[in-house]
């Protein structure tokens, strides 16, 4: 299904599936104070399929994970896994329920090596208390085993993670989080801050996660990212949802003016059209964008 070429991830659309949600939100919010960050939230992540979600800054993208990651807890709606309401405390209680999330600042250590980085934490040990130790060599061939099983091939594991790239290291967290047991994959702008080459990568391996049956939720600002591989969008707008669309639903420039701000564009471009030295022949007419808005039933993956 996902296309082995590193640099074109390009994905052909799944089936819609009619199994339930392995992540539901409905009418989910979240207000900090008197700021509501986050309003009416419908959304579902389906084992197998990638959910993008899209939205500029401050579109209230890190407050969806963090509800669902257990960082923090929604005031508005519910969260349900496997169609079961919950309220996640802490990360732990959702990591337990299968839910991993891979941030953009990924909390490795630079120095140490490529497997102790794939295992911290969660550390093989062999021998009796109290002489019991580090079993190194099972745990460099765990994490070469599952490294290449997502096709992910390093050099050498013993090189401090810190040495490898952006995009590696992005890969090596989600064949961590593949390997720990996660159903469902959080993913904070992995490509943000790559160039093509590495963002074509890191594609890859997210369609690689979601042939290996992984929900995966891909935070981006890059519609052309999320086109690539993605099977339902969900952009943002402060704090709503502004369009929910499967991937036969929707364009990608439809996509791609959703998250230009199109809209306010095209609201704007009689004005901008009396400017000098503005050039708005290709800014869209408020026509033009006709993919769907978000209903309230809307959300589905
Ligand atoms: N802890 C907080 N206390 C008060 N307001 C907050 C808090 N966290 C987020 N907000 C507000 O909620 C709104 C949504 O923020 P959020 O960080 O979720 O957006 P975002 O889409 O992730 O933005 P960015 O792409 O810039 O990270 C913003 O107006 C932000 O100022």
């Amino acid at each position: 299904m996902a296309n082995t070429n590193t640099n074109t991830a390009i994905v052909t659309d799944t089936e819609s599936q009619n199994d339930t949600p392995v992540v539901e939100l409905r009418g989910t919010g979240k207000a900090y104070g008197n700021v509501r960050a986050l309003h009416s939230v419908n959304l579902s992540v389906h084992p197998g399929r990638v959910t993008c979600v899209l939205g500029d800054n401050g579109a209230g993208k890190s407050t969806l994970i963090k509800i669902i990651s257990g960082l923090h807890q929604h005031t508005e709606g519910d969260v349900l896994v496997d169609g079961e309401p919950v309220r996640f405390s802490t990360p732990r209680e959702a990591l337990d329920a299968g839910i991993a999330t891979v941030y953009q600042d990924l909390a490795t250590v630079p120095l140490m090596p490529v497997w102790r980085n794939f295992f911290l934490g969660s550390e093989f040990t062999r021998g009796p208390w109290p002489v019991r130790r580090l079993d190194i060599d099972r745990m460099k061939k765990t994490a070469d085993e599952e490294l290449r099983n997502m096709g992910i091939v390093l050099d050498d594991l013993d090189q401090p993670i810190g040495t490898l790239s952006g995009g590696q290291r992005q890969c090596v967290a989600i064949a961590r989080a593949v390997y720990f047991g996660a159903r469902v994959l959080i993913l904070d702008e992995p490509t943000a801050a790559l160039g093509v080459k590495q963002s074509g990568v890191v594609l890859k391996y997210i369609a690689a996660a979601r042939d290996r049956g992984l929900g995966v939720i891909f935070i981006t600002h890059n519609p052309h990212h999320a086109y690539m591989v993605g099977d339902h969008f969900s952009v943002l707008r402060l704090g709503t949802l502004e369009l929910s669309a499967a991937r036969d639903q929707v364009s990608l420039e439809e996509l791609t003016n959703h998250m230009a701000g199109g809209t306010e564009l095209a609201a704007l471009k009689h004005e901008l059209a009396q400017v000098r030295g503005v050039d708005v022949e290709e800014l869209p007419e408020e026509d033009d964008l006709t993919a769907p808005v978000a209903t309230s039933k809307d959300g589905a993956a």
